[in-house]
């Protein structure tokens, strides 16, 4: 086998006794990648467009040339085929994760290879290229590898930029703390996402510090709801369309794709997508190259595609509602959300970080507390609706509150809790413990504006409501429901009417039972 060739272009001896710097030790400035190729030929022609982007390069034929060079030198950036005459790619890969210093290492798979790409994305590869390689896309891979963090293992984040981003998602709970490092290390990879979760546990939130912690920061972050989309018009919204494409198409429109260009694109309840979309989703993501409604060429799209669901995905493969292929390819890496009540140490931090930012959009200060046995029935409770129930409990809470302590009649509970309550705070004071937290906890149901817990409200004379709680929801209701009739039950467009995001009116829905 022959020896590592150096290339000229860095000149760097395969066996050099000592560790030259890397990228970001200030000692050089020029990020170094190491190219990994038995095809002379490629090789050259990928130090050729390496070196044009204005990069040191370093090559070697065989994997065991590779892991020398890695001995020797500190690398922005490994490429390499995924067949080598002494391995395979994926060897590289694993070698490269039990390293101290690991450099991005992206793969080279034969065309048409999706198990060669998911397999090395899996064992940690940041990206992959099918061949024959396409230069424009080995560059936006170059241009997105170079610009992470340098760095040793992956584990705990950094203090840096990415660590101050993961700490808004809250919670010191050892759920929270795995997801927390999950997504650092994922921030540093290329590999399509599937998120998990019930409604409400931060799936959304997750999806962008993916996108916030990593080298597409910079870039955009589009989140698609898959569910809100006419089926008729989705080929056009995510793909785009061009003048003339149909009627009303009065100028060229880009869609959800070369929008995200060079960042993150997320499909939430991805799901909800039609067979027929997701068949022409799956090409675009294996081919990485999209075709415009009514355009006749492709155009390349450098995306990355992290995915959320709260359905459970592989039980819609196995009832024909969503293809396999796409599952597999969408499914790389499974970041999954635990829900609140498996959680319920992190409730305190979330509930104090709630209330802090809601007084200060209303201008109150100090912010409210909880009054302690608020708390514990806060702790006690399912939450279906998880971190965003929260949120709307306490906002809800707050508006009936004298603005200082909120006590558990403002979360407004129906009588049975209430009474839980007051049995409590006889606790408090000394008498006779009649009920605790965990022999009474309340149902997922706890709270009176559920669905089944409805009951007319009685106005009095004065137009005053018996429960202040049961009217608003009754208002709200109305409201919904008046405008989901003007807009025949779309629910994107009643969320516009009523100047709400569209996931907060499915929220409001739920809440009020009216799905
Ligand atoms: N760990 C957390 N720390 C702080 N805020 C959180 C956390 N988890 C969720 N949230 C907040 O809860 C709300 C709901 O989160 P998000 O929209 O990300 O949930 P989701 O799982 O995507 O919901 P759905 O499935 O209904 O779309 C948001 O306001 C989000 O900021």
């Amino acid at each position: 086998m022959p020896a590592p060739a150096a290339s000229p272009a860095s000149a760097a001896p395969a066996s050099a006794p000592a560790r030259t710097p890397g990228p970001q030790s200030g000692r050089s400035r020029v990020p170094r990648v190491l190219v990994v190729d038995d095809e002379a030929d490629l090789r050259e022609l990928l130090e050729l467009t390496l070196v044009g982007m204005g990069l040191d390069v370093d090559c070697a034929p065989d994997l065991a040339g590779a892991l020398a060079l890695l001995d020797a030198h500190d690398y922005a950036l490994c490429l390499t085929d995924m067949r080598l005459p002494d391995g395979d790619g994926l060897q590289l890969v694993a070698a490269i994760q039990r390293r101290e210093v690991q450099p991005p290492v992206a793969v080279i798979t034969a065309y048409g290879s999706t198990e060669n790409a998911i397999a090395a994305l899996k064992a940690g590869a940041f990206d992959y290229l099918a061949k024959p390689v396409a230069l424009d896309s080995l560059r936006a891979l170059v241009r997105s590898a170079i610009a992470l963090p340098q760095g040793g293992a992956a584990g705990a984040p950094p203090a840096g930029a990415a660590g101050q981003d993961a700490r808004r998602l809250l919670g010191e709970s050892p759920g929270m703390v795995e997801v927390r490092a999950q997504i650092h290390r994922l921030s540093r990879s290329m590999a399509p996402v599937a998120i998990t979760g019930e409604s409400g546990t931060g799936k959304e939130l997750a999806a962008r510090l993916i996108h916030e912690s990593g080298p597409r920061a910079a870039r955009p972050f589009v989140a698609v709801n898959c569910g809100a989309i006419p089926e008729t018009l989705m080929e056009a919204e995510f793909f785009g369309y061009r003048k003339g494409a149909f009627t009303g198409a009065d100028q060229d429109r880009d869609g959800f794709f070369q929008a995200a260009s060079g960042g993150t694109l997320f499909l939430d309840e991805v799901a909800d997508l039609p067979l027929a979309m997701q068949v022409k989703l799956l090409r675009a993501i294996q081919e990485k190259r999209v075709r415009k409604v009514g355009a006749t060429v492709e155009e390349q799209v450098d995306v990355r595609i992290v995915s959320a669901t709260h359905q459970d995905l592989a039980r819609c493969v196995a009832a024909g509602r969503f293809r396999q292929d796409l599952y597999y390819r969408l499914n790389v890496i499974e970041l999954k959300l635990p829900p609140l009540r498996e959680r319920r140490e992190d409730i305190p931090a979330l509930a104090d970080a709630v209330l802090e930012g809601l007084a200060r959009r209303a201008g109150i200060s100090p912010a409210p507390r909880l009054a302690s046995v608020t708390l514990r029935y806060l702790q006690s409770y399912a939450f279906p609706g998880n971190v965003r129930e929260l949120e709307n409990l306490l906002e809800r809470a707050l508006a009936f509150s004298n603005g200082e302590v909120i006590n558990v009649e403002d979360l407004g509970l129906r009588p049975a809790v209430a009474d839980l309550a007051e049995n409590e705070r006889a606790d408090e004071a000394g008498a006779a413990r009649a009920h605790s937290p965990e022999q009474a906890q309340p149902s997922a149901q706890a709270p009176a504006t559920q669905a089944g817990e409805r009951r007319p409200v009685r106005l009095s004379e004065d137009g005053i409501p018996d429960s202040l709680p049961d009217y608003l929801d009754q208002l709200e209701r109305e409201a919904i429901l008046r405008a989901l009739d003007k807009t025949r039950h779309n629910r994107t467009a009643a969320a516009r009417l009523l100047g709400i995001t569209f996931r907060a009116l499915r929220y409001r829905m739920q809440r009020l039972g009216l799905n």
